[in-house]
């Protein structure tokens, strides 16, 4: 129960809030009302009207958007200072009607006392205040009291701290803005200049993933033009990830990030299941992109091996020898489809170039350009000898090629291996980077022809026929130009394989880079070559550090077990210090597998009544269908059954992960990954097995 005290700030707090809301509504209307002008707008009728229609559409519901997102919790910070100032910081900036501040964006320079300002170093601050809300109802004050000697005697200091209220909350399905909680050292990160690269780093349940968005809000803040025009790209691990943070930068009042899982990076290919390891090993390896290399430059399947034609009284032939030489002057030029329009053109150089006979010569090039051209057997033969290709195309003809084209780079094993996973013909999350580096070796056919620069007038009725095809066939593959992004942010960075840094490089060449991760929860087995990709993708720009040190998810009773394993696995891990004890171990049990499942809806049922949000059951890859159909009816709003890697990133009050020695035998990361999967749990944490040697050994 609030003191009275408490209950007399709590109105005072929402008499303030009130007064905000209302200017909130305000804004909200005018943002209606020029939205409703811009439409009439398009009734003038002549074009300037139309495109000021637009622009002043498009601003003004985007204004709309923000302000609705926005709602939610709009004002939730307090600082008063010890000349008196009172600062109020919430999720957008408002102004009254004499323009003066109601409240300060919490990105905003004059914000960022709130989060900097500590007891040791107070800054001028005496006390910092978080407001907690529903709606726009004001529920909860907490202070902290940082310079108490210039406290107001009769200063109120309320709550136990906004810190900790938070981290108990329950879990559910979304991530959620800390944007009230934001510790300094995250603030440090959020607010870290936007050139080259940024690297943030710590332990897991740290931050990473909150600091990393709210950093992406807090640059679009500070350089709206640049990262919106460019935009912002963030990647995570899996689209569950995805669906789970995707809340928290609209609830920050920003809309206009990209949000992509990194299996559905390429336009256009949507990857969501894995490959087993030793596959996702192979395919990740940056041996790939030799390989892929070789398959971009080398003939289409089924190209004819020579040509021969007639003109007039002149036999022409092109042997295999000749084609690989016009096969190697094209590729000189640019990429296979980059220079299909020249194909045509190199072939009848080439061909002319045999003509010797005297009928042949007698008309001249054009005229023998022109009778080629309308020639079935040439035209055939150009065809099926410089297709334009495609990319997917390209990748699905692996199977057949890999032999030839990669004996001295894979051994026979990781061929087979690689052709097992191509036998369903979609393409898993780990071939997404190839399918992309594909589309940049062939390159894509320029939609248009420059009849300036110099292509031969004779080919005109060639590329006209070509022409509507290819733009046709341009139309179902999407643009691949697509290297422009201003800020790109990748979250669960450790994860990436060379060939994964190879394709988000590509998008990054002009950006500005974020890149959160953890070595010591990497599932990649080969570190140092991912280093190295990643070094590539990066270039030359300067690289910033920041380390997060507080583990805010975990119980310290997990993490302590969590931190066992890490050391197991690595030498030197990064581990982080756990802020919260709930005085419950976690619970360790071995059973005769004729009872696992009986066991497990027991532990289970025990999570769910010890806690009061999500459930997870993880279980190593192989087993997921089983356990699907064993514990089909449970709980569906609060239980989740995941395999290891998919737990990446989130977090449940309750984990019970199901044969913890089979995480560790999955994959030569097997121990990493069940550092992950212990660390996912907030308040209590069961593992299960018929063997138990995991824990002997940590
Ligand atoms: N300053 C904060 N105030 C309140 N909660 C916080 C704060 N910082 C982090 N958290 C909470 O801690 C939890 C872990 O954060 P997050 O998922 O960003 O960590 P992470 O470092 O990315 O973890 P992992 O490496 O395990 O994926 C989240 O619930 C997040 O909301």
């Amino acid at each position: 129960m609030p003191s009275p005290e408490e209950r007399a700030e709590l109105a005072a707090e929402q008499a303030y809030v009130d007064t905000v809301y209302e200017r909130l509504d305000v804004s909200a209307d005018t943002a209606r009302a020029l939205v409703t002008e811009g439409m009439a707008r398009g009734h003038i009728g002549h074009e300037g009207g139309l495109v000021e229609r637009d622009a002043m559409v498009y601003q003004a519901t985007r204004r709309l958007s923000a302000l609705n997102a926005a709602h939610e919790g709009l004002v939730f910070g307090r600082l008063d200072l010890r000349d008196g100032e009172k600062r109020y910081i919430g999720r957008i900036g408002v102004r009254d009607e004499d323009r003066e501040v109601l409240l300060i964006d919490w990105r905003a320079p004059a914000a960022s006392l709130f989060y900097r300002a500590t007891a040791q170093e107070p800054s001028g601050v005496v006390r910092r205040r978080v407001l907690r809300s529903r709606g726009d109802r004001v529920v909860g004050i907490e202070d902290d009291l940082l310079d108490a000697d210039h406290a107001p005697d009769d200063m109120v200091v309320a709550g136990e701290g906004a810190l900790l209220a938070s981290l108990s909350r329950a879990r559910d399905d979304a991530m959620h803005s800390v944007v009230a909680t934001i510790q300094k050292e995250q603030d440090e990160a959020i607010r870290a200049p936007s050139r080259g690269a940024t690297i943030i780093a710590g332990g897991p349940g740290t931050g990473k993933t909150v600091v990393a968005l709210h950093r992406a809000a807090y640059l679009l803040y500070t350089d709206r033009r640049r990262f919106e025009r460019g935009g912002v790209l963030v990647v995570g691990p899996s689209a569950v990830f995805m669906n789970y943070i995707e809340r928290v930068l609209p609830s920050l009042g920003e809309t206009a990030v990209t949000l992509r899982a990194i299996g559905e990076v390429v336009d256009g290919i949507r990857a969501d299941e894995h490959d087993v390891p030793e596959a996702a090993a192979v395919k990740g390896s940056a041996r790939m992109a030799t390989v892929l290399r070789r398959l971009s430059r080398s003939p289409v399947a089924d190209a004819p091996r020579e040509f021969t034609g007639f003109y007039r009284d002149a036999r022409l032939h092109l042997a295999g020898a000749d084609l690989k030489r016009l096969r190697r002057r094209l590729l000189q030029q640019g990429p296979h489809n980059r220079v299909y329009r020249q194909a045509p053109g190199v072939v009848l150089q080439a061909l002319w170039s045999q003509v010797t006979a005297e009928r042949a010569l007698e008309k001249g090039e054009d005229a023998f350009i022109d009778a080629m051209l309308g020639d079935a057997r040439f035209i055939d033969f150009v065809e099926s000898w410089w297709p334009e290709v495609d990319a997917v195309e390209l990748w699905r003809s692996l199977p057949d090629r890999l032999g030839e084209l990669a004996g001295d780079l894979l051994s026979g094993e990781e061929i087979a291996t690689l052709r097992a996973t191509w036998s369903t013909g979609a393409p898993r999350i780990e071939d997404v980077p190839l399918i992309d580096e594909l589309r940049h070796l062939v390159g894509e056919v320029p939609p248009e022809i420059d009849l300036d620069a110099g292509a031969p007038r004779q080919l005109m009725s060639f590329e006209r026929r070509e022409r509507e095809a290819a733009e046709e066939r341009l139309r179902a593959t999407s643009s691949i130009e697509d290297d422009s992004f201003a800020h790109i942010l990748v979250d669960e960075a450790q994860d990436l394989s060379p060939m994964q840094w190879r394709m988000l490089g590509r998008r990054g060449r002009l950006a500005s880079w974020t890149i959160v991760g953890d070595d010591a929860q990497a599932s990649w087995p080969l570190p140092e070559e991912a280093s190295q990709a990643r070094a590539e993708a990066l270039g030359d720009k300067p690289v910033h550090r920041f380390r997060l040190s507080t583990n805010y998810r975990n119980s310290a009773e997990i993490y302590e077990l969590g931190a066992r394993v890490a050391r197991r696995t690595i030498e030197r891990p990064d581990l982080a210090e756990a802020v919260r004890r709930t005085g419950v171990d976690p619970r360790h049990e071995r059973v005769q597998s004729g009872q696992l499942d009986g066991r497990a809806r027991e532990l289970l049922d025990w999570l769910l009544a010890e806690t009061a949000g999500t459930v997870a059951v993880v279980v190593p890859h192989a087993a997921l269908r089983r356990w699907r159909d064993a514990l089909g009816d449970v709980s569906p709003e609060r239980v989740r059954l995941l395999t290891g890697l998919d737990t990446k990133g989130l977090e449940f009050d309750g984990v019970l992960v199901v044969e913890p020695d089979a995480f560790v035998a999955e994959s030569p990361a097997g121990w990493r990954t069940l550092y992950v999967v212990l660390t996912r749990a907030t308040q209590r944490l069961a593992t299960l097995g018929t063997t138990d040697r995991w824990l002997q050994e940590v």
